[in-house]
């Protein structure tokens, strides 16, 4: 198969790295010096320096003749920006009439819209077009390694949802499908807000059942959430929510969760994200995903008080909060 991996950041150089093992994959990046490097050498020594590229793999800083090379309807375009420029690169790719299918890897709540990716696309392509999400436990680091990998591609095409997962699968990267795109959205936006509370929870050096307990109230958020927006519980408790919750709340490659590990230590969120060198999405979008679970009436303590902790408020008197709450039923 012909893929187009649009973004050179640690997971789309990753993943078409990963992919070019069995098919023909072009990564587009729109900084031509990295682009030009990764050519010359087959490392990307800005986003993910210590993984040796696929011999394969094909570079382009060329975003319409990469787009005129993936235009049929046997091609597949994977979107691999930030959630910020999903709309944006989606309107450049509309433009151009192709007929490939598209899938997008971000995860989070568009700021101001609270749009999830998937209405980002049906506002762009409209609700029929062959469109998915790819998400689940997934560091970028580990993916470039070879290491075993296990991602849910959700969509309501056909297309997508059997043809492309089977020609997707490989040794190291098993590819479940699902058409819950909700399910796998929500849960891969929420992770990321809640690694960074784990990751403050660890910061302030509160111990291992402070963090059990965070995890799986976390938990409970994003099944009060997910439920209420449609999702199906399987979902949620599947490789896209808890799974992705597990690995980005306790593992120490999450960018989320060394957010969090750096406020719970004293520092200032923006002094954390001008020396970071990638988006935390979750620090991005925890406003929106507050704002999302106000709008339908569902109550989400450690989400508000990740953004009470982003706008300034200390991670010790954001917990004491969190601590000192009513008392209540589990469930
Ligand atoms: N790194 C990881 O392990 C994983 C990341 N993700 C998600 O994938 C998305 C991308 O993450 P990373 O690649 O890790 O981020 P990154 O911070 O490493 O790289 C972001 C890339 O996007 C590019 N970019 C930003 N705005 C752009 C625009 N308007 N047009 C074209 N390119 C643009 C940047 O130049 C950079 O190459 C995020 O939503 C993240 O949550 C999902 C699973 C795993
Ligand atoms: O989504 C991820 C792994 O699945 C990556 O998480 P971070 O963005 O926190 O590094």
């Amino acid at each position: 198969m012909k893929i187009a991996v649009l973004g050179a950041g640690a997971w789309g150089t990753a993943l078409a790295s990963a992919l070019a093992a069995q098919h023909r994959v072009t990564l587009w990046g729109r900084d031509e010096v990295l682009v030009s490097s990764m050519a010359q050498t087959h490392y990307n020594s800005a986003y993910l320096p210590n993984a040796r590229l696929h011999p394969q793999l094909r570079f382009s800083e060329h975003f319409d003749k990469v787009l005129a090379e993936h235009s049929s309807a046997n091609d597949l375009i994977i979107i691999a920006t930030p959630l910020s420029a999903l709309r944006s690169i989606s309107h450049k790719i509309a433009d151009a009439g192709i007929e490939a299918s598209l899938v997008w890897l971000c995860k989070g709540v568009e700021r101001g819209t609270l749009a999830l990716p998937h209405q980002i696309m049906a506002d762009v392509f409209g609700a029929d077009a062959p469109v998915g999400a790819l998400s689940g436990p997934s560091f970028a680091a580990e993916v470039a390694q070879h290491l075993p990998c296990a991602l849910v591609l959700a969509s309501s095409h056909e297309r997508l949802n059997m043809g492309f997962v089977q020609q997707l699968n490989q040794s190291t990267l098993r590819i479940y499908h699902s058409t819950d795109v909700i399910g796998v959205e929500i849960g891969g936006a929420l992770k990321n807000v809640l690694a960074i509370a784990a990751g403050v929870c660890d910061g302030l050096e509160l111990g291992s059942n402070a963090r059990a307990a965070l995890i799986t109230r976390g938990i409970a958020e994003m099944m009060r959430l997910g439920l209420a927006l449609g999702a199906q519980p399987t979902t949620l408790s599947g490789l896209t929510g808890v799974g992705d919750l597990i690995l980005t709340a306790t593992g120490n490659l999450s960018r989320n969760r060394r957010v969090g590990l750096a406020l719970g230590a004293g520092r200032s969120i923006a002094d954390i994200t001008a020396h970071l060198g990638h988006v935390a999405e979750g620090a991005l979008c925890a406003h929106a995903m507050a704002a999302l679970a106000a709008q339908h009436g569902v109550d989400m303590p450690i989400t508000k008080a990740v953004c009470a902790v982003l706008d300034g408020l200390s991670p010790a008197d954001a917990v004491q909060q969190l601590l000192t709450r009513e008392a209540s039923s589990e469930n």
